[in-house]
């Protein structure tokens, strides 16, 4: 018993350290001076508007637009200033973790939780080797659990599963036995051809090799034909007790309306690996559905799993996984643990361990900014600093508790054996266990409790993650951000712009949804446990839409000043002339900073900076209109799955780094409408600079507006492109072109009554 808690404390302060990002005092330096520039600005404005220089009802107009639009900005930059005060950068020492936890049977348990709510856009065989990958973690495979939750409540993808459950009793043992990194079975044939053969124990192990290869690809054909078939062949089944899962399934069972259907595919106190080595749990849920109740998306279906789990295996971590987030290193349990199994730390100041979100496939300059580099690297970074990262929905260790009340005032479920709490008495196979575990699935076991408001995943958003985050934050849960160097995860981004658009779309709904709610950021969150500085900081994120009104006012408004011969910035005489360059350059080159310091290059900083413009004129304005209109007219907003097909054109197209626009979409034609004034308000401008003779010249030119103008066409250059000289079927479709044609022209002439 050399381990007393004192010895240990001592110890576990090496299993993790924190540095300052080195930055820092620069960014405290420069916040003043840059607010004072923002102030200044604003006070230009309003002195404008009280005290206009013309009395034209155009200039009131202008400087309003201008005054608001400037707010919005300057509101977003305060609370970015949140993440640049104290960011920290941790690192683990996942070798201390031994002298920490003596055996490996003091490991925590995980329950892994995979949701997938659709065969058709989230392929069956990408969901097994999601799963695959974890349940081969270099972890004690008794603690280990995996859920795997069905919102497509399809056979297809119980299918799969029934065969991963094969396959996984060789490919664990033989992930371990060689050591292998990749563990994820598609990425791993997908590199590895075979090995060069060199003496008798490689020719052993290359007929391992390729014995197994031929496994995996038997389970992929089968599962692919399945899919493709759309059903469960009997030729495919094998033995009564398939025939008996798969005949639960009756024809008169949709994806909305079915019963629960739960199905322990593996069971680590019976079901052994080839080695004779005990296998981790593979539990197949998928909830009741019925088209009269209400069913929260995937916060409903992972609530679900929470209960289900709590009777079954009751573990006292959670990992939460989508179904495409795929375990990219088998140490990252360990690495978490690190954090979780830390006396130091304490449960409190580490209820959830998040790891970013990372994406495989991503083309080299990364055109539709889909790494996120601001909200999944920069910004925890910056949070951990206070109240710890945000929830990003995937790639986060929780514990148990964290689900059930504050840390000092615990809320109990409505029964114990759901709660964080209750010990699990039989197998998980056993029949009690099931029918609890049936029950707790219902869709009507929700109603008069305390799932989604007080307990579990919280509802009322279609970001289920960030809200959920943000409560627990707002209890006085404090969590931290792991993001080592090897992903931990990798998951698929989308591909197409329409993808990623209807994507951004769905969160900007969810996080107004948080808002314009009763636990708003603005008026719930700076008042809560997680502090002003934290609960400001979530204002971020869920006034994101807002960066639609100053994106879209300096797409159009200067430009369209421009062409109807209007000023409405200073002239490079005027000593406010100045104030402009200052903020832009201040506000870009800090961007690019905090961009180039978290690893990224220059030219996916540009992507980034094209794209935050593009969601201006795109997905946060068509989400603001969408969400007002539900909100009047009381409709609630639905989960539209991203697709995770990937079509071969689409692909090549991507990987070139061309913009993939194709079908018609009303999100496209804004911005397109932006980039045909912008070109018109710059040749036109430049031309009556050009000819205008006598006068002040450049002095007296509109450089601010041609600048402005300048810099929309060089953004929008990937819309001339697609509008004019591009070919393939990823170009503008004509009847884009068309309605965008007919509102830059409707703008044009509203301009020239608006601005004369
Ligand atoms: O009714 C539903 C809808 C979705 N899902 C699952 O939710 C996950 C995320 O869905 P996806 O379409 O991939 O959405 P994304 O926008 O790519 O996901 C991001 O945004 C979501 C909402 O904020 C978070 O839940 C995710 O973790 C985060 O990766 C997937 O595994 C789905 O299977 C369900 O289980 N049930
Ligand atoms: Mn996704």
């Amino acid at each position: 018993m050399e381990d007393d808690p004192t010895t240990r404390r001592r110890r576990s302060s090496a299993l993790h350290t924190a540095d300052r990002w080195p930055i820092t005092p620069f960014n405290r330096l420069f916040a003043p001076i840059y607010l004072l520039a923002v102030l200044a600005l604003l006070y230009r404005h309003v002195t404008n508007l009280l005290v206009p220089a013309t009395s034209s009802p155009s200039s009131f107009t202008t400087t309003l637009a201008l005054l608001v639009a400037d707010l919005v900005l300057a509101f977003m930059w305060a609370t970015t200033q949140v993440f640049r005060m104290n960011p920290i950068r941790r690192r683990e020492a996942v070798e201390n973790l031994n002298d920490v936890v003596a055996e490996e049977g003091e490991l925590p348990g995980v329950d892994v939780f995979i949701c997938t709510a659709d065969p058709y856009k989230e392929p069956p065989l990408g969901v097994v080797n999601t799963a695959l990958s974890v349940m081969a973690y270099d972890y004690p495979r008794d603690r280990l659990a995996v859920y795997v939750s069905d919102d497509g409540g399809s056979a297809l993808t119980l299918f799969a599963f029934v065969e991963a459950a094969k396959f996984a009793a060789r490919w664990l043992p033989f992930c371990e036995r060689n050591r292998v990194v990749e563990r994820n079975p598609a990425v791993y044939f997908g590199s590895n051809r075979g090995h060069p053969v060199d003496g008798e124990v490689e020719e052993i192990k290359h007929t391992k090799f390729c014995q197994l290869q031929t496994m995996y690809e038997s389970m992929k054909h089968k599962v692919e034909h399945v899919v493709e078939a759309g059903k469960v062949d009997d030729q495919f089944i094998d033995g009564p007790k398939e025939q008996e899962a798969f005949g639960k399934w009756s024809d008169k069972f949709t994806k909305h309306n079915h019963p629960t259907f739960i199905q322990v595919l593996l069971d680590s106190k019976n079901d052994k690996d080839v080695d004779g080595h005990v296998m981790p749990n593979l539990i197949y849920v998928s909830r009741e559905k019925s088209s009269t109740s209400q069913h929260h998306f995937k916060a409903g279906a992972l609530n679900v799993l929470l209960r289900v789990s709590a009777t079954m295996t009751n573990q006292p971590i959670v990992l939460t996984l989508d179904c495409d987030m795929y375990s990219n290193d088998p140490a990252t349990p360990r690495r978490a643990m690190c954090y979780l199994c830390d006396p130091k730390l304490g449960p409190e100041n580490s209820a959830f361990v998040q790891f970013p979100q990372k994406y495989h496939g991503i083309n080299e300059n990364d055109i539709y900014a889909g790494e996120f580099q601001r909200l999944f690297q920069a910004m925890p970074m910056g949070a951990d600093g206070l109240c710890g990262p945000h929830h990003v929905g995937t790639g986060c260790f929780f514990r148990r508790r964290a689900f059930f009340g504050s840390p000092s005032s615990p809320v109990a479920p409505e029964i114990p054996e759901v709660g964080p709490d209750h010990v699990v008495g039989g197998s998980v196979r056993s029949g009690s266990v099931l029918e609890l575990a049936h029950r707790v699935a219902e869709c009507g076991y929700e109603n008069q409790t305390s799932w989604g408001s007080k307990i579990g995943y919280r509802y009322g958003s279609l970001v289920e993650d960030y809200y959920t985050g943000y409560r627990l934050h707002c209890e006085g849960w404090k969590s931290v951000f792991c993001c080592p160097q090897r992903p931990a995860f990798l998951g698929d981004a989308p591909i197409s712009l329409a993808d990623m658009l209807n994507q951004q779309k769905r969160w900007d709904i969810g996080l107004l949804e948080v808002a314009f709610s009763r636990f708003s950021t603005l008026t719930y969150g700076v008042r809560s446990s997680a502090g002003f500085l934290m609960g400001f900081g979530y204002c971020q994120n869920a006034f994101w839409p807002s960066w639609s009104i100053p994106v879209i006012v300096y797409s159009f408004l200067p430009q369209l000043a421009l062409l109807n011969g209007l000023h409405i910035f200073p002239k490079a005489t005027e000593p406010w002339f100045w104030l402009y360059p200052f903020l832009f350059l201040g506000a870009y080159a800090q961007d690019m900073l905090d961009f180039l310091l978290v690893g990224g290059t220059f030219q996916r900083w540009w992507s980034d900076q094209r794209i935050w413009l593009l969601r201006g004129l795109t997905c946060h304005l068509f989400a603001a209109v969408e969400y007002f209109l539900k909100y009047f007219l009381g409709i609630a907003a639905g989960f539209n799955v991203t697709s995770k097909v990937i079509d071969e054109e689409q692909s090549k197209r991507y990987d070139r780094g061309t913009f993939e626009f194709g079908v018609h979409s009303p999100m496209f034609v804004p911005p397109t409408a932006a980039a045909l004034i912008s070109l018109l308000a710059l040749v036109q401008g430049l031309a009556a600079q050009a000819m205008s003779r006598g006068g002040g010249g450049w002095r007296d030119a509109p450089l601010l507006q041609l600048f402005v103008a300048g810099f929309g066409v060089v953004n929008g250059w990937p819309i001339y492109e697609a509008v004019g000289w591009r070919s393939d079927g990823g170009r503008m479709p004509v009847r884009t072109v068309v309605v965008a044609v007919a509102l830059a022209w409707g703008c044009y002439v509203a301009a020239g009554f608006v601005l004369k």
